[in-house]
C-alpha cells in the first residue's frame, strides 16, 4: 500500500519528548527522572523454530520491563515486522504511565517478535509462540511480568503462552497460575469483556468528552485507522450510539462511504481474509494519503505508532483525536494539532480500557472467581469515568493539554511511591 514519504521519529523519541515535557513542567525529582528515563531490564531472545517444510528459522523476540515501582510488570506482546528494541522500549514506558494513571497495582512492560505473521501457518505461529515463551523463561510470571495481546496477537496466542508456561512449573502449581497472561479465551480463565474493553474505552472517551461540552455522539462523523481489535470495537460502540463511520484504513486499503460504513458488515468481510478490509464492496477505495484530511468530527488512530506526523497533522480538520493506538502522534504532529486547537485524548488514558480489564482478569484468576459481562463492563465503565474526570479536572485547573495532564497524574503517583519507600527525599 502506498504511504506518504515523511521522516518519522523513533517511537522512543516520541515517548521521551512527552516524558521530558512533563518532567520539566512538574519539576520532577532529578533522581526519579533518571530512573524513569531508562528501562529496568531489556530482554532479547533468539530462538529456533521448525517450519512446516522442515526448515528451521531463527526469530528475535523482545521483552522490555520499564518500571515496577507500583507492582508487577504488565503489557502486551506484538507480532509485527516493526518490532525492535526502540519500539519495545517506547511501548514499555507508555505502559508504565498507563497503569499508573489508571490507578492499577502494575508497572509497565512490552515486547513481541519481529515477524510478519501473515507469512506463517497457524501451526507455525503456535510453535513460534511456544518457543518464544520458553525462551523468555522466568523473565515472565504471574506475579512478576504478565503479558497480554497487542497487534497481531489475540486470545489464542495468550492460551498458547499460558499452556507452555504451565508445562514449565510444578504440576501442583499449574491450576492457580493462570494469571501468567491476560486476554485469554473464556474457557481457560479469560474475562468476559476483555475482548471489547480497549475499544469501549475509546468510545467512552468520546462520549464523556462531548457530554462535558453539552454535545452528543449522535450524528457525529468519525474515521478509524486500523480495523483490528481496537478499531473494530471502538467503531461498534460509536455506531451503536448514533455516530457515522465515514472511512476506515488498514494495512491493505482505505475505504470511504459518505452515508456511513456498516461496521458489522465490514467485520464479517475482513475476518476470513486475515483481517484485510480490501475489496469490501459497499464502500469506495480512496488513496491512503487522503485519509487523515477527510472532513469529520473525530479521528481514531488505532494501528501503529507515529502515524500523525507534521505533514499529516497539517491536513487534519477534525477537532478531536482519540488515540486508540499507542504513540500514534509524534512530537511535531502534536505541536501542530495543539496549535490548531484540536483536542487529543492521549493513548495512556484513551486505550487504557484494555489493561484495566486485564487487571480484572488477573484478579479473577488470582481469587478463583468468575465475573459475568455485566459486572466486568460495569466496573470498567466506573473506573474509566473516574479517571477521565480526574484528568479533565487537571486540564481545567491548570489550563494544560490532555496529554500533559494525564502524564502529570501518572508520574506523580510513581514519584510518591519512590518517596514513600524512603529512597529519595
Ligand atoms: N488490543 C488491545 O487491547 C490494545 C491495543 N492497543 C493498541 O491499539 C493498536 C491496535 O491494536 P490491536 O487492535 O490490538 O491490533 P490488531 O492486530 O487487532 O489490529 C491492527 C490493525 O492495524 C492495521 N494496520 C497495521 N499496519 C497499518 C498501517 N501501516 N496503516 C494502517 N493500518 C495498519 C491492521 O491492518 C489492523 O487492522 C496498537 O497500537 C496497540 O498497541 C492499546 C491498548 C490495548
Ligand atoms: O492488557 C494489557 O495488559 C496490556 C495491553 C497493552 O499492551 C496496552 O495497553 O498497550
Amino acid at each position: 500500500m502506498k504511504k506518504e514519504k515523511t521522516k518519522k521519529q523513533s517511537m522512543h523519541a516520541t515517548v521521551m519528548s512527552q516524558f521530558n515535557k512533563t518532567a520539566d513542567r512538574m519539576d520532577l525529582n532529578v533522581n526519579i527522572r533518571k530512573i524513569l528515563s531508562i528501562s529496568n531490564s531489556e530482554i532479547i531472545v533468539h530462538f529456533p523454530v521448525k517450519m512446516d517444510d522442515g526448515s528451521v528459522e531463527v526469530f528475535t523476540g523482545y521483552r522490555v520491563q520499564h518500571n515496577n515501582a507500583l507492582g508487577p510488570y504488565k503489557g502486551g506482546l506484538r507480532y509485527h515486522d516493526t518490532v525492535d528494541i526502540d519500539a519495545a522500549r517506547a511501548l514499555a514506558m507508555w505502559m508504565t504511565w498507563k497503569t499508573s494513571l489508571a490507578g492499577l497495582p502494575f508497572g509497565g512492560a512490552k515486547g513481541g517478535i519481529e515477524i510478519d505473521p501473515r507469512k506463517y501457518s497457524i501451526g507455525e505461529l503456535e510453535r513460534i509462540t511456544r518457543r518464544f515463551t520458553y525462551a523468555l523463561g522466568e523473565n515472565i510470571g504471574p506475579e512478576h511480568d504478565i503479558p497480554a495481546p497487542d497487534i497481531n496477537t489475540n486470545a489464542q496466542t495468550m492460551a498458547w503462552i499460558a499452556d507452555t508456561y504451565m508445562s514449565t512449573i510444578p504440576t501442583s502449581e499449574r491450576s492457580h497460575n493462570r494469571h501468567i497472561v491476560t486476554g485469554k479465551p473464556l474457557g481457560v480463565g479469560g474475562l468476559e469483556g476483555r475482548d471489547r474493553a480497549t475499544g469501549y474505552g475509546v468510545f467512552l472517551s468520546a462520549k464523556l468528552y462531548l457530554e462535558n461540552k453539552g454535545e452528543r455522539l449522535e450524528d457525529k462523523t468519525f474515521i478509524v485507522q486500523g480495523f483490528g481489535n481496537v478499531g473494530y470495537w471502538a467503531s461498534h460502540f460509536l455506531v451503536k450510539e448514533g455516530a457515522r463511520l465515514l472511512a476506515v484504513q488498514d494495512a491493505h486499503a482505505t475505504l470511504y462511504k459518505k452515508e456511513g460504513i456498516d461496521v458489522e458488515g465490514l467485520a464479517v468481510h475482513s475476518n476470513p481474509r486475515k483481517g484485510s478490509i480490501a475489496d469490501y464492496p459497499d464502500a469506495v477505495t480512496i488513496p491512503p494519503e487522503d485519509f487523515f484530511g477527510l472532513e469529520c468530527d473525530i479521528i481514531i488512530p488505532a494501528a501503529l505508532g507515529n502515524q500523525i506526523t507534521a505533514v499529516v497533522a497539517e491536513k487534519i480538520k477534525a477537532p478531536l483525536i482519540l488515540e486508540g493506538a499507542n504513540g500514534p502522534t509524534d512530537k511535531e504532529g502534536e505541536d501542530i494539532l495543539l496549535r490548531n486547537n484540536a483536542t487529543i485524548i492521549p493513548d495512556i488514558f484513551c486505550n487504557s480500557g484494555g489493561v484495566i480489564s486485564s487487571y480484572f482478569e488477573w484478579l479473577q484468576n488470582r481469587n478463583g472467581e468468575l465475573w459475568d459481562l455485566e459486572e466486568s463492563m460495569g466496573k470498567l465503565q466506573k473506573k474509566l469515568t473516574e479517571n477521565f474526570k480526574r484528568i479533565q479536572r487537571e486540564v481545567e485547573e491548570k489550563n494544560i493539554d490532555w496529554r500533559t495532564a494525564a502524564y502529570m497524574l501518572a508520574i506523580s503517583r510513581i514519584e510518591t511511591a519512590y518517596q514513600q519507600r524512603g529512597i529519595f527525599p
